[in-house]
């Protein structure tokens, strides 16, 4: 909530007759956010088909989109949008940026035009809480004249030094704020990195293993590397900024499309600092991100047996030569939940918890 705001305000709607904003963002499955390009036909062709088989499918206006093709990327979503039943999977757009000749446009026609269908709408290179204002007030006046009897959430990409610097604000804007995505791509080049890829480690980016000796030879004699995740330190910052306000933490995405195994890696380290998605960039993306965002039947099984052994969740107890107590209890409930709200939407992952025989 903006310092100037008061409590009272913050859950008002910001203009007459939009909706109410929610009090909370309801948790919904979100492993892979499928991005498309409206534009192009091919692809547009393949989404009707995809409903159901990912959690979220995201008509994509800005990078990646050719100029030329900006506005038949937008009247191409809405077609979509009007001509598709999505069932349970999400629809969400990434408008092009707020500085940029298509965003104004692109809020209004998509509002009118499949505001009705829209879950979420991602703001690329966020700044500041005055990105998220400026956006919110906009919604609501254009939800208002649409007549909607729900409002559209919003997901803002961190991709500049300045919308790291505040990132706990731009969660605290508006109550539509969803989540937040790592945009590592853009986030590289503001903050000067020197990488030339989208998302992803390095193999620059290590540390080395001590040498054995302290002269020449032990100096240059083979010593082990170990390369670290040149996103650690900002993953782990969005994902506390999520939590304090109640929204959800996504990756972002993995360019190296042929390199399914770092894929799987890089979206486990986000899995397990607390992320609830990724982007999925190709098809082949998608099973990569329901496999990792999807916790292992291993992990259920244990997290059900921690359940089990604590009773009424207090005092301490020993499983397996290990000591739990109330905490790892709440940790292994985490996971129990999470399994219980994927197995909901996903039939084939059900079959899989439902075996799962707690010893
Ligand atoms: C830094 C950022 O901003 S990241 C976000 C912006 N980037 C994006 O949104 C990129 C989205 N993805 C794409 O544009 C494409 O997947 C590319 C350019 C990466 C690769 O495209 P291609 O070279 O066509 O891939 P490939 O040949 O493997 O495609 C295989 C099939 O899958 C289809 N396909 C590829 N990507 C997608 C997709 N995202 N959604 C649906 N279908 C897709 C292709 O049309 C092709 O169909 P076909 O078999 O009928 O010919
Ligand atoms: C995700 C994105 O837009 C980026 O990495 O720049
Ligand atoms: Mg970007």
């Amino acid at each position: 909530m903006p310092a100037s705001q008061s409590a009272k305000d913050f859950f008002r709607p910001l203009a007459v007759g939009a909706p109410t904003p929610l009090t909370e963002i309801p948790f919904r499955p979100s492993r892979a956010i499928h991005f498309f390009d409206p534009s192009n036909a091919k692809m547009a062709a393949k989404i009707p088909a995809m409903v159901g088989t990912v959690d979220v499918l995201l008509g994509n206006l800005e990078d990646a989109v050719k100029a030329d093709n900006k506005l038949a990327a937008r009247e191409g979503l809405i077609t979509i949008g009007r001509e598709t039943d999505f069932g349970p999977t999400q629809l969400w757009t990434r408008i092009n940026s707020l500085d940029s000749p298509w965003a104004l446009d692109d809020l209004t026609a998509l509002v009118e035009g499949i505001g009705d269908k829209l879950d979420v709408i991602m703001v690329p290179k966020v700044q500041g809480a005055e990105d998220i204002h400026y956006v919110d007030r906009l919604l609501a006046q254009l939800e208002a004249k649409a007549g909607l009897d729900r409002p559209i959430l919003v997901h803002a990409i961190l991709e500049t030094a300045r919308g790291m610097a505040n990132v706990e604000e731009i969660c605290g804007a508006s109550p539509r704020m969803q989540g937040l995505s790592l945009g590592p791509a853009d986030l590289a080049a503001d903050r000067r990195m020197k990488t030339t890829r989208v998302g992803g480690g390095h193999p620059g980016y290590l540390v080395r293993q001590d040498p054995a000796t302290g002269d020449e030879a032990g100096i240059n004699a083979a010593r082990t590397t170990y390369q670290q995740d040149l996103w650690h330190y900002t993953i782990a910052r969005m994902v506390d900024a999520c939590a304090m306000h109640g929204i959800y933490p996504y990756y972002g995405p993995f360019g190296d499309i042929a390199d399914v195994v770092a894929c799987e890696d890089q979206f486990r380290n986000a899995f397990l600092l607390g992320c609830v998605g990724t982007w999925s960039l190709h098809p082949k993306q998608i099973a990569i991100a329901h496999k990792v965002f999807s916790p292992s039947v291993e992990d259920i099984a244990h997290a059900r047996r921690v359940v089990a052994a604590m009773g009424d969740g207090t005092g301490a107890v020993m499983l397996d030569g290990k000591m739990e107590d109330d905490a790892s209890l709440k940790q292994c409930l985490v996971v129990v939940r999470l399994a219980e709200q994927l197995a909901a939407i996903d039939p084939e992952l059900k079959k899989q918890y439902d075996a799962i025989e707690v010893g």
